[in-house]
């Protein structure tokens, strides 16, 4: 397949631009811009709570009721957020497709599998029943579901876990969609089952030349399938890089605790000294998460740019840090601010 998918070589497939989500006034995810080209994986780690399933919702336009988002998701070009439903709906399973965690969720518990994978074929790409149920029985096997003769007619709770979660792998990848969104995929699968998905994934990815964003928490799975990674924190990017960089040389003390923690990499002492913690303090304890940098007397930058670290464990007033990304090869211990 050609690698200028989706446009021009150079231009991504996927562009999110400052997309912010709230529910009502409370904002929930800040700001964020990341792109995504044909053929890449990308991976989204970062803490529970810190947005990552918000943000990938709000690309796909599939955020639950009381939550808006705002900002833009240029999908090969053409801004999501400004086109209409009918528009939506048309790309998703087929430009863009999600697979989640808990297929349980995803798929209808009335209809049969074979049915379901059908109908992804039969609305984006206008098939007859017959040929719908020939190309699904090809996509059942190529997730390895074997008999899918025997296998189609079954209903989502009469399969095994992996199993449905493969069957939701052959939807999501049935139109072959220039962009793959898979929120937690293989949380809910035994070892075995895990990596035997993970390999899949890649494979179909690879075939179909689709970009991938893969929101884990496991570093291991992210360290194998991504070239890039993005680290969410309280709601903001905090930190990108590739996938070696930013695994060899943490600079968000989130993304340092997660390496450190971590069998799956080494954690190299010699990490540049921008990644230290730029401005340490206390605050109020107000029992919530600061949202803006709480050194704005102090801090050069206090701006949409700082990242604050809550406490570990907090005792009376809060101790925070506030940190500020530092560029990619930032080594210089010139570049600290406030240190
Ligand atoms: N419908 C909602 N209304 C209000 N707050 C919400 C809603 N959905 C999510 N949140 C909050 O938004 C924040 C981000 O949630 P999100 O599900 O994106 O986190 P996450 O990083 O995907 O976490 P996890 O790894 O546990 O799935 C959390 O604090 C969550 O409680």
């Amino acid at each position: 397949m050609s690698s200028t998918r989706g446009g021009s070589a150079d231009m991504p497939v996927l562009s999110v631009r400052d997309l912010s989500v709230r529910a009502g006034d409370l904002p929930l995810v800040h700001g964020v811009s990341f792109d995504l080209s044909a053929g890449e994986r990308v991976g989204l780690i970062g803490e529970s709570g810190s947005g990552k399933s918000l943000t990938a919702l709000a690309v796909m336009g599939l955020l639950g009721k009381g939550l808006t988002a705002q900002g833009q998701v240029l999908f090969e070009g053409q801004d999501l957020m400004s086109t209409t439903e009918k528009r939506r709906c048309q790309l998703r399973g087929n430009g863009l497709s999600m697979v989640f965690q808990e297929p349980m969720t995803a798929l209808n518990p009335t209809m049969r599998v074979g049915r379901q994978i059908g109908e992804v074929l039969r609305v984006h790409r206008n098939l007859g029943k017959r040929a719908a149920r020939e190309q699904a029985r090809g996509l059942m096997e190529r997730v390895d579901i074997p008999d899918p003769v025997h296998y189609e007619r079954h209903y989502p709770h009469q399969l095994s876990g992996g199993q449905r979660q493969r069957i939701m792998l052959a939807m999501a990848t049935a139109c072959e969609p220039s962009v793959i969104l898979a929120d937690e995929p293989t949380t809910a699968l035994d070892v075995t089952v895990q990596s035997r998905m993970l390999e899949l994934m890649r494979k179909l990815v690879a075939e179909q030349n689709s970009a991938l964003l893969l929101i884990t928490h496991d570093l291991a799975v992210v360290s194998e399938m991504s070239d890039r990674i993005l680290t969410m924190y309280g709601g903001h990017i905090v930190e990108s890089g590739s996938t070696k960089s930013l695994l060899d040389h943490p600079r968000h003390p989130y993304t340092s605790a997660l390496v450190a923690t971590s069998n799956a990499v080494t954690v190299d002492s010699k990490a540049p000294a921008g990644a230290l913690p730029m401005i340490e303090g206390s605050v109020p304890a107000t029992g919530q998460f600061p949202t803006g940098c709480p050194f704005r007397d102090r801090c050069p930058r206090a701006d949409e740019k700082c990242a604050v670290m809550p406490p570990l464990e907090p005792l009376g007033d809060q101790v925070v840090a506030c940190w500020h990304p530092v560029p990619e090869n930032a080594g210089d211990p010139a570049s600290r601010v406030g240190a």
